[in-house]
């Protein structure tokens, strides 16, 4: 039988939502993950750092008894953010990073930034205090294909505000494409990247043959092969700036199977199984823990976590539900469509 040993990963991006969402889902993470940045895009968002303080003993008081868990808390970034709010935070230690989401780019981002002239206060002072910016990189503009949306975002967004601002520490979120692993390749030192678990499974066949498919549907939108192939490369390459980042969004079904379907995939219950799963497609085995457990802490400037967890391989798939309830209704949970046969053993 095979075993792996691991330090106890973490969850450098992830959506816990709010109210009876956050009650049911807390625990899947908490489970196996030590610490997750904790994405700010509630509605309303967490936009101060009183907001985010309050968020994280919301966060903390849903925990199931015994688990120990560290939300790491973001702010969401919009055009009259205060400068000293993010520094008293940053300072502080509450909050983490500060998250861009380009206004209209994915779920509640409609408050976010439009015109990044207004932001520069804000991006000047992290900079200037070392507190990282996460981004979902992808441009709104209607012209631009939404396959192309990524590419196009490091082109005319985000290279531009990086030369701009050379020592602002950049984590370029949920990365989908060759060209995003391609860009944070070229950097030195101030750019890293988080993959999640469902980009390194699915590609965009899995949202749109055989059928329209909401549950694989997420933002950026799973790309062609080659991409999926470009990501599995960089996350089962040990390179340090590649880390996991779950994205796990949880949309209670009826948001998600309906005419206009939210974007997001609730990946939290099941993500170390199919992680050790595709490394082991790769031969990879011996770098994932540098991804789940290494890399993350190492950028955000965190000591790795000191409890482990055993993943084992058994010949009896393991059994995961296939939604999770909560009171708000059903979440589905994500299939990647085979058998996962690693289990996690955490006590
Ligand atoms: N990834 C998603 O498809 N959805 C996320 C937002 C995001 O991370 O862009 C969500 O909040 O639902
Ligand atoms: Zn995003
Ligand atoms: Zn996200």
């Amino acid at each position: 039988m095979k075993t792996l040993t691991l330090r106890r990963p973490d969850d450098w991006h992830l959506h816990l939502r709010d109210g009876d969402v956050l009650q049911a889902v807390i625990g899947d993470t908490s489970r196996h993950f030590a610490r997750a940045i904790i994405m700010p895009n509630l509605v309303p968002p967490v936009v101060t750092t009183s907001d985010a303080k309050a968020y994280r003993e919301r966060i903390l008081a849903a925990l199931p008894a015994g688990d120990r868990f560290e939300p790491l808390m973001t702010l969401y970034l919009t055009e009259h953010t205060d400068p000293d709010d993010v520094e008293e935070g940053g300072k502080s230690g509450l909050i983490s990073a500060v998250k861009l989401y380009p206004a209209g780019a994915t779920t509640n981002s409609h408050g976010g930034v439009r015109d990044f002239n207004k932001a520069m206060p804000v991006l000047e002072r992290m900079a200037k205090i070392g507190l990282p910016l996460c981004v979902h990189g992808e441009v709104t503009t209607p012209e631009v294909d939404i396959f192309d949306r990524e590419a196009v975002f490091i082109e005319t967004v985000l290279d531009p505000l990086r030369k701009r601002l050379p020592e602002l520490k950049v984590t370029m979120e949920h990365v989908t494409t060759a060209d995003g692993i391609d860009y944070i390749k070229s950097s030195k030192g101030n750019l890293a990247g988080s993959i999640t678990t469902h980009h390194l499974i699915i590609n965009r066949n899995a949202i749109l043959v055989g059928g329209i498919r909401p549950h694989y549907y997420c933002l950026p939108v799973a790309k062609r092969e080659n991409h999926r192939l470009a990501l599995r490369a960089a996350a089962t390459s040990g390179d340090a700036r590649f880390f996991l980042g779950t994205d796990s969004a949880p949309h209670v079904d009826p948001l998600k199977e309906c005419a206009c379907g939210c974007a997001g995939i609730y990946t939290s219950v099941n993500t170390m199984s199919c992680l050790a799963h595709v490394f082991e497609d790769d031969n990879a085995l011996d770098k994932l823990e540098a991804f789940t457990s290494l890399n993350g802490p190492a950028w955000y400037g965190l000591k790795p976590n000191e409890e482990i967890i055993t993943l084992e391989k058994r010949d009896e798939p393991v059994k995961f539900p296939d939604k999770r309830d909560s009171g708000a209704g059903p979440i589905t949970v994500f299939d990647p469509m085979f058998p996962l046969h690693w289990h996690v053993f955490d006590k």
